[in-house]
């Protein structure tokens, strides 16, 4: 036990992490009152010999001013297993600006287990981190580790890639959490799978009238009829339609919104920079993954991109497309059901070399109508109720990604404005349908 006099953070771009700052000369490896780890790299020559830098939070938790003295003690983690199976927090806001908070309890745990990886929470403790340039503080209120979830006792455990993240936040903390899930009920590969489909909706999953609506449905059908049939285990389907339509969002949204424990999505961003073997090895890896499981979804994601398909020059990649034409035929094992979704926007080029004849239903995301426009518009609440009819007139016939590219360059150049300029969005468009 040694005694430390508290002071601040070194620099308050130091007060954003779940440590304790000393001076070189000062051990590493302490806790204080029983809460902060102090680990080695963090130590700095910025803080006085003698003295433990906390910030705000930290001091308030500790009931301790600058100037106090704190005992410290060395902080040997147990020998036996420590990581933590469980993290049960309440979540609070730093700044409460009146703001309200969206939290994706999915990408959040995963940031909490990259930005605290190895880090010992302890009951009562209370964490300030940012995320996505806002301020969070947590307080830790149960922790389980793992193989000792039923033992009450132990109250402090370290945090590792598997451990599940659970999220209480108080209506009047201006946190809403969405995607959070019971840790039984989801698997550490599906928990992987959705955060990868998570960022393939940025932008949440809204209605887009009739027509997207109707191909949705069909989807989520299919997903009922694998569940249920007792005929074919595999079932196959290709969503085409133009670049930017909304098939990626539309089929991650029916991965993250099944209860099927294994959803994988093959992008060319998931296998970014691996040789056209690896590629194949991949695929290959998440098909056989899939059959372990009683129920699958593997999304296919740009097909056409996936087969490395170029206009000109050596035209796509016989490796990749042997390997989808065995993949979309082979049957999983007895008991395991597997439904694949494929998305394109080349459905001639997969026509012309006999890859759509290898999905066995086809459906359609089409661009947008005015109406369709209409209804993302007076979600997206952009314009006044006088311009929505002329707004949405406009965007007659757009894939909704060029949708939200307009509206993003509009509202850039209207800074303070709340709603856009008709005339300055018009302006946009027109510039956009030139280029
Ligand atoms: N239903 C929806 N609600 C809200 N945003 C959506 C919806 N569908 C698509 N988007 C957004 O529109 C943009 C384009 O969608 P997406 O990438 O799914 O299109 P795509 O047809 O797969 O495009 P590409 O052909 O380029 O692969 C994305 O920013 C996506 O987040």
């Amino acid at each position: 036990m040694a005694t430390l006099i508290l002071t601040n953070t070194p620099t308050k771009a130091h007060n954003y992490a779940n440590v304790a700052y000393c001076s070189f000369n000062d051990s590493p490896n302490f806790l204080v009152s029983g809460s902060y780890v102090l680990i080695g790299d963090a130590t700095v020559n910025e803080i006085p010999r003698g003295h433990i830098g906390l910030n705000d939070v930290q001091r308030r938790n500790a009931k301790a001013f600058n100037g106090d003295s704190v005992s410290v003690s060395r902080f040997l983690p147990p020998p036996e297993n420590f990581n933590l199976a469980l993290l049960s927090v309440e979540l609070e806001l730093a700044n409460k600006d009146g703001k309200d908070e969206l939290v994706d309890a999915i990408l959040f745990s995963k940031h909490i287990r990259e930005y605290f990886l190895s880090h010992v929470m302890t009951t009562g403790q209370r964490v300030l981190l940012k995320y996505n340039e806002i301020g969070y503080i947590f307080t830790v209120n149960q922790v389980a580790v793992q193989g000792k979830e039923k033992t009450n006792r132990i109250e402090r455990g370290m945090i590792s890639a598997d451990t599940h993240i659970i999220y209480e936040a108080p209506l009047s903390s201006g946190i809403q959490i969405f995607n959070q899930r019971e840790p039984t009920n989801i698997s550490k590969d599906k928990e992987s799978g959705l955060v990868d489909l998570e960022r393939c909706r940025l932008n949440g999953f809204i209605n887009c009238g009739s027509r997207h609506d109707h191909t949705y449905r069909r989807i989520r059908l299919l997903t009922e009829k694998v569940k249920v049939s007792e005929g074919s285990p595999l079932v196959t389907c290709l969503l085409e339609g133009p670049r930017g339509s909304g098939k990626t969002a539309m089929a991650a949204t029916i991965g993250i919104e099944s209860d099927f424990p294994y959803v994988k999505i093959i992008s060319d961003e998931t296998m970014i920079e691996l040789s056209e073997p690896a590629k194949c090895a991949q695929i290959v890896k998440i098909f056989e993954d899939a059959y372990k499981s009683p129920l699958s979804i593997i999304i296919l994601d740009d097909v056409e991109r996936l087969l490395e398909y170029v206009v000109t020059g050596p035209r796509f990649s016989d490796l990749i497309y042997r390997t989808f034409l065995v993949l979309l035929k082979r049957l999983p094992p007895k008991g395991k059901k597997l439904l694949v979704i494929g998305t394109t926007s080349g459905v001639k080029f997969l026509d012309s070399v006999g890859i759509r004849d290898a999905f066995a239903l086809t459906y359609n995301v089409p661009t947008l109508k005015k109406e369709d426009a209409k209804k993302v518009l007076q979600r997206l609440n952009v314009f006044s109720s006088q311009d929505l009819d002329s707004a949405a007139e406009a965007l007659n016939d757009m894939p909704l990604k060029k949708l939200y590219l307009a509206i993003e360059m509009a509202a850039d150049g209207e800074k303070g404005e709340e709603k856009i300029n008709i005339l300055h969005f018009r302006d946009i468009l027109r510039d956009m349908v030139q280029n």
